[in-house]
């Protein structure tokens, strides 16, 4: 029988910050797993532990104690180089739509395909225009991050981060700076993109408007994966 292995499988997961006697641990035995095209909701209290699982996950720093395995590939004790290739396989959006200020709307999703070396120009600037469609946005893809708006910006960050077509996608807080309205645009316009590639997502936030998006709701408290009575789905 075939079996299919988790997207992101963590198993007995600690991380710590700092050394001697600053040392500290912010992850206690962490176990979970992630499947494809899942959409996980990663919330909880301020300083438990999201923002840190969701960077481990994400390559963006190095695991050190425990098994994370992603895309079936260890990242405990992974090199730096190896944490480079990984990300590859990943699209992030944050807070702050990090866009660059000095590039057009079409130029920065565009730079979502610079480490894909098996793309012409002609097809990376194709692809970006088709994504900046897709997000509402086909008009106004020679505008500088400054002419649009805040909800605009973030669905600029959603198209550079999904152009690439990655298996999984890491969100922290993407809708904390927008209002209530593009919030839900945003979210619902990762939802539906990513539903459309398979794309499994991990999204942390406090925002309790948009955890009806979630097939799954992960709930953090000191650093660790809690039961939380009063969310709608819990794990
Ligand atoms: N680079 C770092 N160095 C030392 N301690 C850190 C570092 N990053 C985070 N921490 C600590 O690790 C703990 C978990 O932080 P983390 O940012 O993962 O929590 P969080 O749940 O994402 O919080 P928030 O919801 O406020 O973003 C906190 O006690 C934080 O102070």
């Amino acid at each position: 029988m075939l079996t299919i292995e988790p997207v992101i499988s963590i198993t007995n997961l600690d991380h710590y910050f700092g050394t001697g006697q600053l040392r500290k641990q912010v992850l206690f035995d962490i176990n979970l797993k992630i499947n494809a095209g899942e959409i996980i909701i990663m919330t909880g209290p301020s300083g438990s532990g999201k923002t840190t699982l969701l960077t481990l996950c994400g390559g963006l720093r190095s695991a050190q104690s425990g098994s994370l395995k992603v895309l079936g590939t260890e990242m405990c004790g992974a090199s730096s180089r190896q944490l480079t290739i990984e990300r590859r396989h990943h699209g992030y959006i944050f807070q702050a739509h990090n866009l660059h200020e000095s590039l057009t709307a079409l130029q920065n999703v565009k730079m979502g395909l610079e480490l894909h070396s098996e793309y012409s120009v002609r097809e990376m600037t194709d692809r970006s225009i088709e994504m900046l469609e897709l997000v509402g946005l086909g008009e106004r893809a020679n505008y500088y991050p400054h002419n649009l708006s805040g909800g605009q910006k973030q669905r600029v960050a959603i198209a550079r981060a999904l152009v690439s077509q990655p298996k999984i996608l890491l969100a922290d807080e993407p809708t904390a700076a927008l209002d209530k309205q593009s919030g839900r645009d945003v979210v619902d316009l990762m939802h539906n993109l990513a539903k459309e590639q398979d794309c499994t997502i991990l999204l942390v936030t406090h925002d309790n408007r948009i955890l009806d998006v979630a097939d799954r709701i992960i709930y953090m408290e000191d650093g660790r994966l809690a039961k939380a009575p009063d969310l709608q789905k819990v794990s």
